[in-house]
Formats: structure tokens, sequence, C-alpha cells
């Protein structure tokens, strides 16, 4: 690996593209399906997005899978989170003993759940006076990210845990947009008045240290988390592998912004499950050209938007596909004419 960053930015950039075809026999059959033109509304351009980057009409979805990656960060020392990182260890014990947010709507829903610890027990270095990784460490991280679909799933949604997160992810939006650090922070865990303003002068110090830096890629070695860095490896090799992905909130979309940040259409592939209570999601997505599929005021992560999201793709392809035709049922077309 002479040139690791430069390896992992050939693979961002020679993703491959959308199946147009199969957006076309999707759009064809929706017009013969007994319904309105367009009464699906957004379901059906769910169907199209699912149709895109699965390569397939129709589209559907039999193993979706939630990947939560756990990790913990050195800039929580800062005090930047209302709870301690000994919880991210424990809400891994809590993930397998079936007893999270994310257990239960994964068996409400019947979607697959994999969690993957990535050296939780090892923070990375405190971004505000560090990096976070060397070259091969963070190539390394995105490498072990892409792991988590070894197993296979034909819609993959992205989730983490890990204290001090938010404080990286706002880092991350910090440096990529510009702007002021009290631009890209919350309250993420319910950080108090004083813990956000340790958590904006965090922000701030992390970027200052490196000096207006612009490459997505770096900015995630230097300013971003093990979590964050193994999530944008999933989302690359799920596009290679033709898979869709949906990505959970503001810490989760960290990771999508890098890839973003280094080919735009990066993350064509990826749906945005939900808008986070965290103020400063909306602005990225707005930056990202992103519309939430979901907007019910949460901000918990471990892929609990997302798998919510997935829920409703699944309904709409099996719409779409189980639907009769109006020649099918015996239902009179338009009238047309009269309007
Ligand atoms: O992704 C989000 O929208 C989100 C918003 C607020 C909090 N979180 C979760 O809370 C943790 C990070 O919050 P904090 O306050 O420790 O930075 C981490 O485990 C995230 O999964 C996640
Ligand atoms: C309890 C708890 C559960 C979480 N799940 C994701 N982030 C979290 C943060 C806390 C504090």
């Amino acid at each position: 690996m002479a040139h690791p960053l430069e390896d992992m930015r050939a693979l961002i950039r020679g993703a491959p593209g959308a199946d147009r075809a199969a957006v076309e026999a999707v759009r064809r059959r929706d017009c013969e399906l007994t319904k309105p033109p367009g009464s699906l509304g957004r379901l059906e351009h769910l169907v199209e997005w699912l149709a895109a980057w699965q390569g397939r009409s129709p589209p559907d979805v039999r193993s979706p899978l939630v990947a939560v990656f756990a990790a913990n960060h050195g800039v929580a020392a800062k005090g930047v989170s209302a709870y301690p990182a000994d919880v991210t260890l424990q809400m891994v014990a809590n993930f397998a003993a079936g007893g999270a947010a994310i257990n239960q709507i994964c068996l409400a829903e019947d979607i697959g759940l994999k969690v993957l610890e990535l050296a939780i027990e090892v923070p990375t270095p405190d971004i505000t006076e560090e990096d976070a990784f060397d070259e091969v460490g963070l190539v390394a991280t995105m490498a072990f990210g892409m792991e988590a679909i070894a197993g296979g799933t034909d819609l993959l949604c992205i989730g983490e845990m890990g204290i001090g997160n938010t404080t990286v992810a706002a880092a991350i939006y910090h440096a990529l947009y510009g702007g002021e650090a009290s631009d890209w922070i919350g309250r993420g865990t319910g950080v108090d008045d004083a813990g956000l303003a340790r958590k904006r002068a965090a922000v701030a110090a992390a970027v200052a240290r490196i000096g207006g830096e612009r490459d997505g890629l770096e900015i995630l070695r230097r300013v971003g988390g093990r979590e964050i860095a193994a999530m944008a490896g999933v989302i690359l090799a799920a596009r290679h592998q033709r898979i869709p992905v949906i990505v959970d909130g503001f810490v989760a979309t960290s990771a999508a912004a890098v890839l973003h940040a280094v080919d735009d259409h990066a993350i064509d592939h990826c749906l945005i499950g939900h808008l986070s209570a965290e103020p400063a999601h909306a602005a990225v997505l707005a930056r990202l050209g992103k519309k939430p599929l979901l907007d019910l005021g949460m901000r918990l992560g471990e892929g609990t938007g997302a798998a919510l999201a997935a829920s409703i793709v699944r309904a709409a392809a099996r719409t779409h596909a189980g639907m009769a035709t109006f020649a099918g049922a015996g239902v009179s077309g338009p009238s047309g004419g009269t309007h």
C-alpha cells in the first residue's frame, strides 16, 4: 500500500452507476398498476431508487440488514457528552442481550442486525490534539467496515454507537463546509449548556488544528473516528456490490458526507432514512442534496431511523411487485377528455 488513500479515492471515483434499464422497467410497470399515476407519491420514487441500485426490476427486499458500528473517542474526555464513554461498551452488551431500541425495531420489522465493534477499549486520539488515524489505520478501518456485508444483504441500513461521536461528526461537517463551530453542534445525548460550550470549543479546536484541510478522506483521517470510517467503507463496498444503503441520522450521515466530498455521485445509492433532531442535520442534508424519508424527532442513532425507513422501502417494493394491472384486474383506465 504505497498510497493507501489514493487507492481508496480510486475506488470511490470508480463506483458503478445506476441501472437505467431497471428504472425504466419500474416506470413502465407502474403505469399499468391499478391506481392513478403518481398516487403512491414518494413510494413510487423509492421503488425506482431500489431498482436503480439493486440493478433489477421489480426490485425486492428479502434480506435487509442493520449494521451498527461501535467505537470510542478520545475527545469524550473533554466533557462533550451527557454520558460517560463506558456506555459504548455497555450498550454493545445491551445489543447482544436484545435490550436496545434497535433490537426491538429489527424484531418488529423483521430486519437482520449485526453489531461490529471497533477496538472500543482503545479510543482514537483526542482530535483536538492529534489525528484520529494514520493513513494505513484509516484504510484498514474502512476495509473492516466493508466486511459488514460479507454475509450478503439486499438493503443495508447503517447505524452507530459511540459516546462523543456527535462532536466528531460536527468537526467533520465544520471542516467540510466551513462556517462557525456553533453552526454544526447540538446537544447529542443531551448535554447541558456548559457541555455544549465545551463541545463548541472542541469542534473549533479540532478544525483549527487541521488548518483549512478540504480533502474529504484527509478530514476523516484527521478529525474522524472509527465507526465513521467503517461506515464510509461499507457505504462504498455496498455501491460496488449493488446494495442500496439507508443512512441513519446525524452521525451516520458524516460518513456519507466524506464520500460525497470526494465525488458528488458517491452516495447516489444512499437514502437518508430520517431527519435527526440534531439541528445541523438539515443543513448537512441540503449540502448533500438529500431529502430524508422520515421526520420523527428521533436522535438516538443505532440505525433506528434507517431501519424504520427500510420498512417503508420494503412495503413500497412489495406494493409495486404485487399489485394487479388494469388489464389483469379488469379495472377501467382513465376515461379522459373531460378535464
Ligand atoms: O445520529 C444521530 O442523529 C444522533 C443524535 C444524537 C445522539 N446520537 C447517539 O448518541 C451518541 C453520541 O452522542 P454524544 O452526546 O455522546 O456525542 C452516539 O451513540 C449516537 O449514536 C445520535
Ligand atoms: C443509553 C444510550 C444509548 C444509545 N444508543 C445510541 N447512542 C446512545 C447513547 C446512550 C447514552
